[in-house]
């Protein structure tokens, strides 16, 4: 009887690094954060990344994000080289990223930082409008209208993490980086929000790559990288 062999083909990365080493230089020292990485991120997949403080983590989330370009090597977004992509478009169509302390515009309702993202990225309003796919979307994560239409300030660090995250989404992009998304937070709520970025993955085929310290958070996605002495290993 003949057997079988069951073959997968990969999808190809969404992301790939590839010998991407980063420097600091300072007036007195250089400092080689990043030493010859390659790694392919791919689509439908929730990663993290481990490492020591000052192993270079928010380091290497700034340059897969666009927000910096690598001292050596490339990044490329779907076979792209990102610096022949251009950064700001890039970040604009592709990547969005979570900072720790969320960005939001603090004069605004939840639902006008997400509108106002959509309008900045060229989001097309589509039938409904942006307003009420912004409602949606923030409806999805849990914040209801009443919570939607007051002034961000006056949520909790939980519900301005939302907003973050619906921010983010609403500009459907590609790769979703966060850093750090839960800490400060209570566990019923960073579950939440773990739970989201599963989800996105999973349901929505995202690649989501989130930096944290957090074992917990790790042993929930389905790959963990640490970063340690400039080198990225799994
Ligand atoms: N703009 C900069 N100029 C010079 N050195 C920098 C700069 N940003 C970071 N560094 C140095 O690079 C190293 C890595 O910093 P990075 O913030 O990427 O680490 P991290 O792993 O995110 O740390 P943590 O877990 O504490 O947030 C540190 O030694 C830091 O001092």
């Amino acid at each position: 009887m003949a057997t079988t062999v069951a073959t997968t083909t990969e999808a190809p990365p969404v992301l790939r690094l590839d010998g991407v080493s980063h420097t600091y230089i300072g007036q007195r020292r250089r400092t080689t954060v990043l030493k010859n990485i390659d790694y392919s991120f791919r689509r439908g997949t929730f990663y993290t990344v481990l490492g020591p403080s000052g192993s270079g983590k928010t380091t290497l989330l700034s340059l897969a994000s666009g927000l910096d370009a690598p001292t050596r090597g490339t990044i490329s977004f779907n076979g792209e080289d990102l610096t022949k992509l251009g950064l700001g478009r890039y970040r604009n169509k592709h990547a969005a990223t979570i900072f720790q302390h969320y960005n939001l515009l603090t004069y605004m309702t939840a639902l006008q930082n997400v509108t106002t993202a959509m309008e900045i990225t060229g989001v097309k309003p589509g039938s409904g409008g942006r307003r009420a796919r912004a409602l949606e979307l923030l409806e999805q994560v849990g914040l209801d209208r009443h919570m939607a239409t007051r002034n961000v300030m006056k949520l909790s660090g939980g519900q301005q993490q939302r907003v973050a995250i619906t921010r983010a989404l609403a500009c459907d992009v590609d790769i979703l980086f966060a850093d750090e998304p839960t800490g400060n937070l209570d566990e019923d709520t960073a579950q939440g929000i773990i739970d989201t970025f599963r989800e996105l993955a999973h349901e929505q085929d995202k690649c989501v790559v989130v930096v944290t310290h957090s074992q917990r958070l790790a042993a929930q996605s389905d790959r963990v990288l640490t970063l340690r002495k400039g080198k990225l290993t799994e």
